[in-house]
């Protein structure tokens, strides 16, 4: 039949094995979006499963978007009753929450809002304030980020403070912010990310009826990059399969990659554990990818013990060569990237083209180097347009539009635009709201009611209330897209800037524009209402942003993930980069940039570029940069070098090359594959030879680093010895670790190893 025609024999399993567990191992390119899609249909069309009894979860919203797309251009021609939920986990969680919250019994309302991780930060924030810490020596992001690692990791505010170690006041002051933390969020009725999949999770635990309600409703339950769920996602799943198991797991353990999220690889590993009977289908031809694209990934990875391992093939041509340039500084990297991109757009202006980088700050040189040359291109990821202070600012209005007692939104916009209430005023509005332990509205109202204080601040707070109130009203009536107006123009925000009358201020309206429209598209396409909105809004992220229409665009390998191009660029391949310097000390980070990289590199379906700098700045300082380990776990006869002059490639082959001719290739233990371990290795050949060099013979003294020589330390990793001062117990040895600069470490003491 139709459906099923597109697929190959292995895929085909995977759609039609219906009933029961079932685990997808897929490799990258092997078709797992191909196989939900079809499974989804197969499910309707051909099992006549009705759709509302379906649930498929993906990692990010846009991948929804586009699942739901294809289900619906598979299924074209039947007519549904009903259609399947496919959403994030989050999404999932709110859609569970809005309808059962009240249950759990902790007073969360079902109107409850949501925190995303500016609001979370600035939650904490206040929190510092209100118990008196400084906030330069607590940094508020850092704080949230132990708090949300706390609670991935299930524990709550009382027992994080029970493990705080005496003595250890960093943590017992994160424990006292967490407390509180967690009550403002009650007290807002407010929800963090963590929350949306803690809350749910207690929920279904706790309330059997509503557990049930969810198992009867969700008989057929799929679930994306099954490799990258976290303790509360697997939790859940488990919940919501109590009842019945016809749930198909996708995904590939070797590409996992967000651990540092809380993501858990075991999950994968042991699916056959957790689930008896499981059926295991391995997808292993990738229709992506050139051969020499996929042996180089695969060679990269089977450097990693983790992994249920697979054996991915294709029947696609050989293809190129993999094309590898070393560039003298970072700029000049950047440089060949534009030039080269420029080039390929002449041959063909539709390519597409992505450039991969490890972290987000590395964008910049690229971006100046396209713009140099009137390249344009998009960039996913960074600061976001629902991150923009005015698009916030309009959503903390919209958030007092639902809830006024919202706090942490009232105190965003209480005088933005500015409308007369001053500093001090907020503070009485604070102490007012601690003191009988309500919000800052009822504080408000409480101040305008007695009408003690300076008039001016009264009459202007009077102002504020009335126009919340109209908010408030409206919201109850209008569509998303008229409240979203009215916060713009009623509260005077857009006169505001219409005054300004700076470029920056047009452009800031412009934003605002563009909000308006999310909203006029959002009330035509899903006709929610201002809620569903705002929760939409809370929930996208950066992968979310990506356009395939784009001839050229930059991103993180991260958001990179699950996306496919002709052409792609990795840049930045130097060690301390990529792998990050937190890998160096650390088997398991090491293996997860092993896997980041597997994942860059399986992007490509065409031509693959691999390109380092030899020199970066790094807080404005120049450092010597060395070519990533990654580099030399490929395997160099796919390599194509288009450096100038001599790299660190050519010079690898050339050693191996002498390796032959003059075997043994280890000399005192010590591998020769960088430039400047190369130099040394005919410094010694030279000194071997002629007898002559004493010095030679004096670095053969175990535990001593000789300049140029590399050293592995258990915590700045793999770096390159510069100098050496005195000699015997009191030796100093200078090493420069890629990430960190260069260190002065007293050598007896500094267990530093070959590296
Ligand atoms: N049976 C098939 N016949 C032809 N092309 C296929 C088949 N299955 C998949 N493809 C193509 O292979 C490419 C990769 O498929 P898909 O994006 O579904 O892979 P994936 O497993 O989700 O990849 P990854 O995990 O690496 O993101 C797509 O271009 C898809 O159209």
């Amino acid at each position: 039949m139709d459906l099923l025609a597109s697929l190959n024999e292995q895929q085909r399993e995977a759609v039609t094995t219906t009933e029961g567990p079932v685990l997808v191992l897929a490799g990258a390119g092997s078709g797992k979006t191909r196989v939900i899609a079809h499974r989804i249909a197969y499910l309707i069309a051909e099992r006549g499963i009705p759709p509302a009894n379906i649930l498929a979860v993906t990692f990010t919203n846009k991948a929804a978007e586009e699942m739901r797309e294809r289900v619906e251009s598979l299924l074209r021609g039947s007519k549904l009753a009903s259609a399947p939920l496919i959403s994030t986990f989050h999404s999932l969680c709110v859609r569970i929450l809005r309808r059962d919250i009240e249950a759990l019994g902790e007073g969360y309302t079902r109107d409850f809002t949501i925190y995303d991780q500016d609001d979370s930060i600035r939650l904490v924030k206040n929190c510092l304030k209100e118990l008196g810490y400084d906030e330069q020596r607590l940094s508020a992001r850092s704080i949230q980020s132990a708090i949300s690692h706390a609670k991935n990791s299930g524990l709550d505010a009382e027992m994080f403070a029970a493990r705080v170690e005496y003595n250890d006041e960093r943590r017992a002051a994160i424990a006292r912010v967490f407390r509180l933390y967690d009550e403002r969020l009650r007290a807002n009725n407010a929800l963090d990310f963590d929350d949306l999949l803690i809350k749910t999770v207690q929920l279904l635990r706790r309330c059997a009826d509503i557990r049930q309600h969810y198992n009867a409703k969700f008989r057929y339950i799929l679930v994306d990059e099954y490799q990258d769920t976290n303790a509360l996602q697997f939790a859940l799943v488990q919940l919501l399969t109590e009842q019945q198991q016809n749930l198909c797991v996708v995904g590939d353990e070797d590409q996992s990659i967000y651990k540092w999220r809380g993501a858990d690889i075991t999950n994968i590993l042991n699916f056959e554990k957790h689930y008896k009977d499981a059926r295991i289908i391995r997808l292993e031809q990738n229709y992506r990818s050139t051969q020499n694209i996929l042996d180089a990934a695969s060679h990269v990875v089977s450097h990693n013990t983790e992994r249920k391992g697979k054996r991915l093939w294709t029947a696609n041509p050989t293809g190129e060569k993999i094309r590898y340039y070393q560039a003298p500084d970072a700029e000049m990297e950047a440089r060949f990237v534009a030039a080269t991109i420029q080039e390929h757009l002449v041959n063909d202006p539709r390519a597409r083209i992505a450039v991969l980088y490890r972290t987000n700050a590395q964008s910049r040189l690229f971006e100046e180097a396209l713009r140099r040359l009137g390249i344009p291109y998009q960039i996913v990821g960074g600061f976001s347009f629902y991150e923009r202070a005015e698009v916030r600012d309009i959503i903390a209005y919209l958030k007092l539009a639902l809830n006024p007692h919202d706090s942490l939104a009232l105190q965003r916009i209480i005088n933005t635009p500015p409308r007369g209430i001053g500093r001090q005023t907020v503070d009485e509005i604070e102490r007012r709201a601690r003191d009988c332990g309500g919000s800052y509205w009822e504080a408000i109202s409480i101040m305008t009611e007695q009408g003690d204080g300076r008039a001016r601040a009264i009459a202007a707070l009077k102002g504020f209330q009335q126009t919340i109130t109209r908010l408030v009203t409206l919201a109850q009536r209008a569509p998303a897209s008229e409240v979203v107006k009215a916060a713009i123009i009623d509260t005077g925000y857009e006169l505001a800037l219409k005054a300004e009358g700076t470029e920056e201020a047009d452009a800031r309206l412009a934003n605002l524009q563009e909000l308006v429209n999310a909203a006029v598209e959002y009330d035509a396409r899903e006709g929610g209402g201002l809620r569903e909105f705002l929760d939409a809004a809370a929930l996208i992220s950066d992968a979310d942003q990506y356009r395939h229409d784009a001839r050229v665009t930059l991103m993180t390998m991260h958001a990179a993930k699950g996306l496919e191009f002709p052409i792609v660029f990795i840049v930045g391949l130097e060690d301390g980069i990529f792998p990050h310097a937190r890998a160096a000390a650390d088997r398991a980070e090491l293996e997860e940039e092993r896997r980041l990289c597997y994942v860059a590199i399986t992007r490509a379906q065409r031509i693959l570029y691999l390109t380092h700098a030899m020199k970066r700045r790094v807080y404005g300082e120049e450092l010597s940069a060395e070519p990533s380990q990654f580099l030399s776990e490929l395997p160099l006869e796919l390599i194509e070098d288009l450096s100038r002059g001599r790299s660190w490639l050519s010079l690898k082959r050339a050693s191996i090359a002498l390796e032959d001719r003059y075997a043994p290739r280890r000399y005192q233990g010590k591998t020769y594959d960088s430039v400047d371990s190369i130099a040394e290795f005919f410094r010694r050949r030279n000194a071997r030879t002629d007898q002559t060099d004493r010095a030679a013979a004096v670095a053969s003294q175990p535990g001593e680093f000789k300049p140029g020589t590399h050293v592995r330390h258990p915590k700045y990793g793999r770096g390159l010895v510069i100098k050496r001062e005195g000699t015997g117990d009191s030796a100093k040895i200078i090493v420069n670790f890629p990430g960190y600069g260069q260190k002065k470490l007293i050598e007896k003491y500094a267990n530093l190893e070959p590296a």
